[in-house]
């Protein structure tokens, strides 16, 4: 069936039940090794993975891995150009759960990259980037440890659909001319701009269905949270763009406020409940201003339209929400995304969920990530309905490729969130206890080491991995 890889010959499949993994004791899971640190990161990870599984449970589970080749060594496989053969593809999609290393994606070449097509061709939607602090990580930041955020960023749209022209071309100048001289002026609330014919042009598609199928996912996870972490926060840019990033917070409230509407309360509905439950006699129109500030300051119309709100949300949730029931909801809030920005790190303890459109939470989880530790210390998951792909937010960090040198605990952290996934859980725990553990020791690679005050001495990239494993017998 495969071309030039073979399948373990012991082993079974993953299989997938409304979304949700059916785990067997010995599952088959294909992993591609990664380009640049790949070849450092991989075989770290995966002594970590099976020592866990070994010691967790004895030998009654166990992984039974299936390399694939994606990338420079598909490339050495396959022949020259064949960065993601079609084997690589059929066994991804038979086996369901998969992990790789970080793979290289040319800049401004005619290579997309690997990464996102993998994530679109399995229709992987969400990925999921904790960042969560480990006791005893240095970091620039005066207090990591207030920060606890799972960035669930939409995977598969916005930049991701890679629609582009570049400037000169004939199809961008044809766009170009029939946004200026039919579109443009057919729109009056376009006025009289015009695109510079200079220009390259990308389209940036924001669906209804794609928002709130991830905003779906960040909502399930909240209710999985501990109480006072049960919050999500939609980011976007919609004082900007309203039909793309403001349609993203629209749609993440819709969604809360209708399929979730027993579980959700927004921010805004709970300062309208909040308002009545201090003041039970407290008119619309007083509570419509406080809820908004520059009330007095508005037209007839748009005040109008602030206690229409204020009267919907008591008709609709009080009985089921007031006199203090909407603080055991999950609450949605949004935030901009410049100031989400400022906010992780000038009140990292605020937040929980982020839900993000795509370019947004590529940049905020690298951001995320420095503040705990740095991007050896960023994990994270792509996850569709029938498949998940485990990989670290970093990339192939190519000047420190073959050195032993780069921290493998992204990628580690990646594969206890497959554990988790898999419903695995002790053997993530103890993986999660060993690297703690070595962290606190001072037992760190470069990243972690140059931090620390005071000095500790450099781990290889092979020899962190053995000293978490060793710290599992702590
Ligand atoms: N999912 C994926 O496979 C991804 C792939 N990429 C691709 O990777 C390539 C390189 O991208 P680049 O912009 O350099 O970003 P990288 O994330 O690869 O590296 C940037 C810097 O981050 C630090 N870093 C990264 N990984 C680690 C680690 N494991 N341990 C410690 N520090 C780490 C290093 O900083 P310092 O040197 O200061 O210590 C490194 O120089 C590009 O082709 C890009 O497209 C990028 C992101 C994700
Ligand atoms: O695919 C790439 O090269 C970059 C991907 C990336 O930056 C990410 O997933 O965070
Ligand atoms: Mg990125």
């Amino acid at each position: 069936m495969y071309e030039k890889i073979v399948a373990p010959t012991t082993g079974s499949k993953i299989t997938f039940k409304d979304g949700s993994p059916i785990v067997p004791d010995d599952p088959i899971i294909p992993f591609i090794r990664g380009d640049g640190t790949g070849v450092d990161l991989w075989p770290a990870s995966q002594k970590v993975m099976d020592a866990a599984v070994e010691t967790a449970y004895g030998g009654k589970r166990k992984i039974n891995w299936f390399k694939i080749y994606v990338g420079d060594e598909a490339c050495d496989v396959y022949g020259t150009y064949q960065y993601l053969p079609q084997d690589s593809l059929d066994a991804i999609k038979e086996y369901g759960v998969a992990i790789k290393g970080p793979l290289t994606t040319p800049i401004g070449g005619g290579i997309r990259s690997l990464n996102v097509a993998l994530r679109q061709i399995f229709d992987l939607y969400a990925c999921v980037r904790p960042c969560k602090y480990y006791a005893g990580t240095p970091s620039l930041h005066k207090t990591p440890e207030l920060l606890d955020v799972i960035i669930y960023r939409e995977n598969t749209e916005d930049i991701y659909l890679g629609i582009e022209w570049p400037k000169g071309s004939e199809t961008g100048k044809k766009l170009i001319e029939f946004l200026n001289n039919e579109l443009i002026p057919a729109t009056p609330e376009h006025g009289k701009k015009q695109i510079r014919l200079d220009s390259g042009i990308g389209i940036k598609p924001i669906s209804k269905s794609g928002s709130q199928r991830l905003v779906r996912r960040a909502i399930a996870h909240a209710l999985r949270l501990p109480k006072d972490k049960q919050q999500v926060t939609l980011v976007h840019k919609g004082n900007i763009m309203k039909y793309t990033e403001g349609a993203f917070r629209d749609w993440g409230y819709e969604l809360a406020t209708t399929e979730y509407r027993a579980q959700c309360v927004t921010e805004r509905e709970s300062w309208v409940l909040g308002n009545k439950e201090q003041n039970p006699d407290i008119s619309l129109e007083d509570n419509a201003r406080l809820i908004d500030p520059g009330y007095d300051a508005l037209t007839p119309e748009k005040q109008a339209k602030i206690r229409q709100e204020v009267a919907d949300v008591l008709f609709a949730i009080w009985d089921s929400h007031g006199s203090g029931q909407w603080k055991e909801k999950i609450m949605v809030n949004d935030r901009i995304a410049d100031s989400i920005f400022q906010q992780i790190q000038t009140r990292p303890g605020e937040y929980s969920i982020l839900a993000t459109m795509n370019l947004n939470g590529d940049y905020l989880s690298d951001a995320a990530a420095a503040i705990v530790g740095g991007l050896g210390m960023g994990p994270g998951a792509n996850i569709g309905d029938e498949c998940a792909v485990f990989e670290a937010t970093h990339g192939t960090a190519p000047k420190h490729a073959g050195l032993d040198k780069v921290n493998p605990g992204s990628l580690i952290l990646s594969g206890v969130m497959m554990l988790e996934y898999m419903g695995w859980q002790e053997a993530a725990d103890l993986i999660k206890k060993g690297l703690g553990a070595a962290i606190s020791n001072g037992e760190v690679t470069y990243d972690l080491a140059r931090l620390m005050e005071p000095p500790v001495p450099e781990l290889k990239c092979s020899e962190f991995a053995e000293a978490i494993i060793k710290h599992f017998a702590d």
